[in-house]
């Protein structure tokens, strides 16, 4: 049977870690600090910060969190991430994603100190991330890797392939992969024949955004699937949810499957506290 990987519990363990690391880091006059810039008022994206606001708590670090209105120029987004960046009491600084159309989130990302940039996005640390000399790791990435440690462990020749090729999810885990020695393959949607390549799959990370849009047919016996997707839909009694990227239930002959919720999202929150102790922890080293 299917085994149905515990996210909640895995990303429970990885952040019972991370508050020792920050009792530590407080007996040596280091209080770990995130910001956390939300602008406008998409009722996602303030679940979302919510959570990570809350989930800081729980660990001992502290977070301060900006909501800006819908309105905010680029200029004052900026001045606000300067004035952070330059704020030695701050060690991780994070912009929900997605910023209103009106702003550039390209460089506004771009303005973020490299060793505050706890989401990973910044130029340099994707660089980082594409020759494997450190930097910090995409927190959703970073979590998926968790999860195939303690599943699969040894990842050395595995043929896995990623769905998506998104900048925050496909590109950086398909870096990451490469790292262990695993076979990549990326697709995408205008990639031909999918369920063919999908099915000659190991491992499968699915990050594409589509509902249950990897069958069963798609996934070899035995194979392990990483479910990125989170998507809200409607069912025919009126009532919302969310579902990823797997039809699950189809699933029957998989060794493992991330559920959705209850996967990766905990996971990458749990990474988010990681990344941000990780950046404090190097202002101690100077
Ligand atoms: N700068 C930036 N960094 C991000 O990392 C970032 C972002 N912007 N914008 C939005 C996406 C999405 N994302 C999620 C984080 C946690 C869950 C999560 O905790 N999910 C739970 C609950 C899902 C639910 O009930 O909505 C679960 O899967 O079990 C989901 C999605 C981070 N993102
Ligand atoms: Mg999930």
């Amino acid at each position: 049977m299917v085994d149905l990987i515990d996210g909640r519990a895995l990303a429970r363990h990885l952040s019972d870690r991370t508050a020792e690391d920050v009792a530590r880091l407080r007996a040596k006059g280091v209080a770990p600090a995130l910001a956390v810039v939300l602008v406008g008022n998409d009722p996602a994206s303030q679940v979302y910060v919510r959570r990570k606001v809350a989930e800081c708590a729980k660990v001992g670090i502290r977070s301060c969190e900006a909501a800006l209105p819908r309105e905010t120029s680029e200029a004052d987004l900026v001045a606000l991430i300067e004035a952070l960046n330059a704020d030695p009491s701050i060690h991780g600084i994070l912009v929900q994603l997605p910023l209103p159309p009106t702003i550039d989130a390209t460089r506004v990302l771009d303005r973020i100190a490299p060793e505050k940039d706890v989401d990973g996005f910044h130029p340099v640390n994707v660089g980082r991330l594409s020759t494997g000399t450190g930097g910090l790791v995409p927190c959703t990435p970073l979590g998926i890797m968790k999860l195939l440690d303690s599943i699969v462990g040894d990842l050395r020749g595995r043929d896995v392939v990623v769905i998506g090729k998104s900048n925050i999810v496909g590109k950086p885990v398909a870096m990451l992969l490469l790292e262990r020695e695993a076979t990549v393959t990326v697709t995408h949607i205008e990639t031909q024949n999918l369920p063919d390549i999908a099915r000659r799959a190991d491992i499968i990370v699915v990050a594409a955004g589509s509902p249950h849009l990897v069958r069963g047919f798609w996934v070899k016996e035995g194979a392990v699937v990483i479910d990125v997707g989170i998507n809200r839909v409607t069912d025919p009694d009126g009532r919302a949810r969310i579902v990823g990227d797997v039809a699950t239930h189809e699933m029957g002959h998989a060794r493992a499957v991330t559920p959705v919720p209850g996967g990766v999202g905990p996971m990458t929150i749990a990474c988010l506290l990681s990344n941000t102790v990780a950046a404090a922890e190097r202002t101690t080293r100077g």
